[in-house]
């Protein structure tokens, strides 16, 4: 079975390929430093952001099927990543409060044998509930907002936020499985062979 590698240091983003192929992968994070593309529209910077860290892991480990992904909010058309503190978590959520926002990620499966890649950008529309100030800071003090993109995880305490998604959810979280199942599949990973072996 070639070596399946997720190029990503999130813990959710493991526990997701994990619920997909158990644990046939390998986690060899990106060096790439994301705050080097600028000048993108949303759905473009995420695409970008993802190709270059499965890229970066390519090309350092052959013959493996690679996978990489980057998550982002658009509001409005205006970007936002993982928030730089607690103020700016602050600011996000108050610029989302009772609007439907898009969340984007951009995934790529890269078979580094033969240089080919496979990408694509999937978005969910996620309906935000109204938020007063002192909710936002109320769960800005959970300190769950750290490291997510749009400073919210629907998967935790988050939840309380989003009054209904359209799409994919686990692409809210960090990686649309439905998605990546049928990326996988054209590289010759049989996620049911696989979980069969495991069972
Ligand atoms: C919107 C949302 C994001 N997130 C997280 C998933 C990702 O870890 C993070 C998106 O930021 P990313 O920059 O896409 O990912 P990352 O820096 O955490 O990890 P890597 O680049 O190494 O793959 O936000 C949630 O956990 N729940 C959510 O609801």
């Amino acid at each position: 079975m070639r070596r399946i590698i997720l190029a990503s240091t999130s813990p959710r983003r493991r526990e997701l390929l994990t619920q997909l192929i158990g644990d046939n992968f390998q986690v060899i994070p990106s060096a790439y430093n994301e705050l080097m593309v600028e000048g993108l529209d949303p759905a473009s910077r995420v695409l970008q952001h993802a190709l270059e860290k499965g890229r970066d892991v390519a090309a350092k480990y052959p013959d493996s099927v690679i996978i990489a992904a980057d998550t982002g909010i658009s509001c409005g058309g205006k970007f936002l990543g993982k928030p730089a503190g607690k103020e700016d978590a602050i600011s996000m959520l108050g610029m989302m409060s009772g609007r439907t926002v898009e969340v984007l990620t951009g995934i790529v499966v890269i078979d580094s044998e033969n240089g080919i890649e496979e990408s694509d950008i999937i978005s969910t529309q996620v309906e935000m509930t109204n938020l007063s100030r002192e909710e936002i800071i109320a769960y800005v003090k959970t300190g769950e907002p750290m490291g997510k993109a749009g400073a919210f995880a629907i998967q935790g305490l988050g939840a309380v936020l989003v009054e209904k998604i359209e799409g994919d959810f686990c692409n809210v979280v960090g990686l649309p499985l439905f998605r990546l199942s049928q990326m996988l599949k054209n590289k010759g990973v049989d996620v049911f062979g696989l979980m069969q072996a495991d069972a």
